[in-house]
């Protein structure tokens, strides 16, 4: 099998093929996931939660997410492999520039980066440098201060109407992926349809082109908070393997997520 590369996912898009992310963290769940098939594997910065116990991702060093970087990509043979900036790693372009660096020396194939408007310029610049970048936009976590907890946006007109317009600024800016987090699914099938880049969504609805979920959700070993979007497959399947085979079967199927993990 070929390396999934990100005009692979855009072809995937155009034939209505739908594709699964899943976030990992080290060396042997990536292998179990890249050959079970998960087309993208993302070194999260939600392993501020997951991995050190924190009650946001905004503790999260640079350092920290290189090193997983470098642990997840010695897993990998086919996956795509993503890598969060982390909170007030990429403030300015050029701090964006200095740190995205770090990741990609890390073995990661491209960057996500949280927000709209404001990130239009640092975009481009990573973009016509050699680094492809992720735009994520909706409930982008490291602003949960900001929002005031982990709640839906863009439920108004208004805010809808802001996010349709970051998504196509992002594009035009140079983004080569987006992902929609925690958003009603019409605006997310909206978005979908209006960009030629492939849209991964979670908590957004089944017409996103993928579906991305935090691999400790899907293997049921959350603690605290444990989103109303994601889906415990290990309860259903009893192995890790069978478990993540399960999640990329219903996700090409158009099984996950159903009404229960969808916001409107
Ligand atoms: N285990 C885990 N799963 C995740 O999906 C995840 C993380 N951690 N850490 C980083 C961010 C934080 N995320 C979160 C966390 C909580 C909710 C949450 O509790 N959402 C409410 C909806 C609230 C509303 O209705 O406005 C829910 O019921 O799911 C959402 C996203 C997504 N990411
Ligand atoms: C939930 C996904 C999209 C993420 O950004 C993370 O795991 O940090
Ligand atoms: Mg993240």
């Amino acid at each position: 099998m070929s390396k999934i590369t990100t005009a692979t996912l855009r072809k995937f898009k155009q034939e209505g093929r739908k594709f699964t992310a899943l976030t990992a963290y080290d060396a042997s769940f990536a292998a179990a996931f890249d050959s079970e098939g998960v087309d993208v594997l993302l070194v999260g910065d939600s392993l501020g939660m997951v991995l050190q116990g924190h009650d946001d991702t905004l503790p999260v060093s640079v350092e920290e997410m290189a090193y997983h970087t470098r642990c997840v990509r010695r897993g990998i043979s086919r996956s795509l492999l993503m890598a969060d900036l982390p909170f007030m790693s990429y403030a300015t372009p050029e701090q964006a520039m200095t740190n995205a660096t770090k990741l990609m020396q890390a073995g990661a194939n491209m960057v996500k980066i949280e927000g709209g408007q404001w990130l239009l310029e640092t975009v481009s610049m990573l973009t016509e440098r050699g680094i492809p970048v992720c735009a994520h936009i909706g409930l982008t976590p490291q602003s949960v201060h900001v929002f005031g907890g982990f709640k839906v946006q863009g439920r108004d007109a208004d805010n809808a109407q802001r996010i349709l317009d970051e998504a196509k600024a992002l594009e035009a800016a140079g983004a080569q992926l987006l992902v929609l987090e925690c958003i009603p699914a019409a605006l997310a099938k909206q978005i979908t349809e209006a960009l030629q880049i492939p849209v991964i969504g979670i908590g957004a609805g089944k017409d996103t082109d993928g579906q991305i979920l935090v691999m400790h959700d899907v293997l049921g070993i959350s603690s605290g908070y444990i989103p109303r979007f994601s889906k415990n497959y290990l309860k259903q399947t009893g192995e890790i393997r069978e478990a993540v085979k399960a999640y990329i079967d219903e996700v090409q199927q158009g099984q996950f997520p159903a009404e229960e993990h969808t916001f409107n």
